[in-house]
């Protein structure tokens, strides 16, 4: 008994609701507190179903985006049908064609260059040709530039310090083996065509450019009232008009060193040395480059004295792009020059072949082993199979999807840099330079390529966000002095990249959305799962409803999926490329049972290589980390950067 008054005492110190007193209290307290109590677990209870409820969706969700994503688009064959060349294939050759015909026995022209992109969906133009989308009460799509200027203004210039810079340079490499879509100008940084659309009233052929308001925080300055965009060429440019109108891709579609070696055979010939194997190249200061083409230097004045030539029109675009084109001619004639050594016998046509094999086959382990993990995230790519061995499958289009390159894939524009750092080797900076500023002059590469490797492997990235740097996104080009009506030009990626879109008719972002596996919204507010409520706000004040949203405009405002550079929306159609560039792919490296197939020891001695032994063969650099793309720091993780003598190529197996 006296336990138990001893046990109540305390229990009542401790919460008076359990004391002596408790007895004390009229029925009507008790059963308000027990009424009280039910409400609280109630309450409880309330939000672990609602928690448990929103788990499930978001394994749901992220379960459907890692489903395949299907076209549903009903223009893929209009093109090859109507217009594709007959090809005749040779079935049993080893190589790939220049062009890329032929890789898919019963379907030749698929993913050949001068081929349509592909589409997930059928294109959306106000008129079903070409104009411009409008939005849903018939209102003309917000200004891009204007959109720039309020969505996608972030100035914090956030560091990624896992990544470094080099991802950048990797990135544009492959999106030029994979896409090149021209405008409809010969030199579209300077495009006289446009004159006519500076007018007051401009005619209705320039729906396309970018008005600029008075009030621009850079053009204003220049007195600048428009930005040239351009559209694209369509097939109707090449004898096949279509309606809704559709741009080829002038590259192949194949991850294959297109880039390197050139999508048609009269530039890969002339590419050719036609001895050993090798390639042009061009012998400055003891040092091999891409062989020069003084016809290729633009006529306007901008340029500076180097104009490269290779496999891809815009190796000159900017240096970083340069210097990789420039590192995989010399890596083709270090391959080259190996096979010849080890087989003597063979013929230049051997050689050539074999070395383009091998030097394609790098480029696509590259990609899926050492870059796509780092932009989908690890998981994603396992959960879409891009881990798994290629299982050829022939009934996939290969082709570059137009909601890839006019969309996802420029996603990563976002981790284009504001400058480039050239690193000595006693790791120091002793040049900084803005890609911004240096379009088409790479002339700085000459005798830098050392230097800028180390400024890229030794500068953190950019970190992926919803903004450019802001360089990017604020071009003035200032034109020769002698230029017949303006000085000054102005170009802002990120316009262009929005504008782009509308270009070619990509479907809005909420339909993708809704082909991705996510729900489709009906309200602005519904997409506050992926996009942040304040850019929704933002939103509401542009468009009309929310199937008007841009897909652009939508997949930049993301959240960044799980562990990977981008959102949900943009990761589907980036993740569903790849896998179809890789298992669509008859010549890809570890397909077996083709005349093309890598032996199993070829293929162990491929995966070897890794792009620091690409940059170690084809540099001067004593010292790379393993890890080519991640951030390591030279003075306190040295021990992660082995010496170059230990990126071994080994060739025996071939
Ligand atoms: C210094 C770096 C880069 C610069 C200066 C740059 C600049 C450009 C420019 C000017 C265009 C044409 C825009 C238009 O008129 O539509 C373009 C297109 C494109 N860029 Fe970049 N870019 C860079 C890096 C990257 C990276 C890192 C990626 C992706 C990983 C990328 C992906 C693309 C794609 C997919 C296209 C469309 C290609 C086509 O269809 O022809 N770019 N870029
Ligand atoms: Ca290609």
């Amino acid at each position: 008994m006296g336990k138990l008054s001893f046990r109540k005492s305390r229990a009542c110190e401790k919460d008076p609701l359990l004391g002596p007193s408790f007895e004390s209290k009229p029925k009507w307290y008790r059963s308000r507190t027990v009424w009280l109590l039910l409400l609280f677990v109630a309450f409880f209870v309330g939000i672990a179903v609602f928690k448990l409820h929103e788990l499930l969706n978001k394994s749901i969700e992220n379960k459907l985006q890692a489903t395949r994503l299907m076209s549903i688009a009903t223009v893929n064959e209009e093109y090859l049908q109507k217009c594709a060349p007959q090809v005749t294939c040779d079935p049993n050759s080893k190589y790939r064609t220049i062009n890329g015909s032929c890789n898919n026995v019963q379907n030749p022209t698929w993913g050949a260059s001068m081929t349509p992109f592909y589409r997930y969906m059928d294109p959306v133009f106000s008129d079903g040709i070409s104009k411009f989308r409008v939005q849903s009460d018939g209102s003309p799509l917000p200004n891009a530039r204007t959109l720039t200027l309020t969505l996608f203004q972030n100035t914090s210039r956030v560091c990624d310090h896992k990544n470094n810079e080099l991802l950048v340079p990797w990135g544009q490499f492959i999106t030029h083996d994979v896409a090149f879509s021209p405008v409809n100008s010969v030199n579209s940084s300077f495009p006289d065509s446009l004159n006519h659309c500076l007018d007051v009233n401009p005619p209705a052929d320039c729906e396309a450019i970018i008005k600029l308001f008075p009030d621009d925080p850079t053009y204003k300055n220049y007195n600048m009232t428009i930005l040239k965009f351009m559209r694209l060429v369509t097939s109707a440019n090449y004898s096949c008009p279509l309606a809704p109108v559709t741009v080829l891709d002038q590259n192949t579609h194949f991850i294959d060193a297109s880039n390197v070696y050139g999508s048609n055979d009269k530039l890969a010939n002339e590419l050719r040395m036609y001895n050993g194997g090798k390639l042009k190249s061009n012998k400055i200061k003891n040092e091999e480059y891409c062989p020069q083409d003084p016809s290729k230097l633009p006529k306007n004045g901008n340029a500076g004295v180097i104009a490269f030539v290779a496999g891809d029109v815009n190796v000159n675009q900017n240096v970083a792009v340069g210097l990789f084109q420039n590192m995989y001619l010399r890596f083709h004639n270090y391959i080259a020059k190996k096979l010849q050594e080890l087989h003597p016998t063979w013929a230049d046509e051997t050689v050539y072949q074999e070395t383009r094999r091998i030097v394609g086959a790098t480029v696509q382990i590259i990609t899926y082993e050492q870059f796509l993990p780092i932009v989908l995230g690890e998981q994603y790519m396992q959960d879409y199979g891009l881990t798994n061995p290629t299982n050829y499958d022939p009934t996939l289009i290969v082709s570059v999807a137009q909601e890839f390159t006019s969309g996802a894939f420029r996603l990563l524009h976002n981790i284009v840099p504001a400058q480039l750092n050239f690193v000595s080797s006693n790791y120091t900076i002793y040049e900084v330079e803005e890609p911004s500023k240096l379009f088409l002059r790479p002339d700085s590469l000459i005798g830098n390529v050392d230097g800028l490797l180390r400024g890229l492997m030794e500068t953190p990235g950019r970190e992926s966000q919803s903004s450019y740097n802001d360089l990017i996104t604020n071009i003035v080009i200032q034109l020769p002095s002698d230029s017949k009506t303006t000085n000054v030009t102005g170009f802002d990626l990120l316009s262009y990249d929005i504008q782009r879109g509308r270009d070619v008719g990509l479907p809005p972002y909420n339909k993708m959305r809704k082909l991705c596996g996510l729900s489709e919204a009906e309200s602005f507010d519904d997409l506050s799962n992926h996009i942040p409520s304040e850019k929704i706000d933002l939103l509401k004040t542009f468009y009309s409803t929310v199937d008007d949203v841009d897909y652009y405009v939508g997949i930049l405002l993301e959240n960044k999926h799980n562990g990977s550079m981008v959102g949900p929306t943009g990761s589907c159609v980036i993740a569903d490329s790849f896998y179809r560039f890789r298992n669509g792919d008859r010549f890809f490296y570890d397909v077996q049972n083709q005349p093309g197939s890598f032996t199993t020891d070829q293929i162990n001695a491929l995966r070897n290589i890794t792009l620091s032994h690409i940059i170690c063969v084809t540099s001067h650099l004593e010292h790379v980390q393993t890890d080519t793309f991640s951030l390591v720091d030279h003075i306190r993780l040295m021990k992660l950067k082995p010496s170059c003598d230990t990126y071994k190529i080994d060739l025996a197996a071939w």
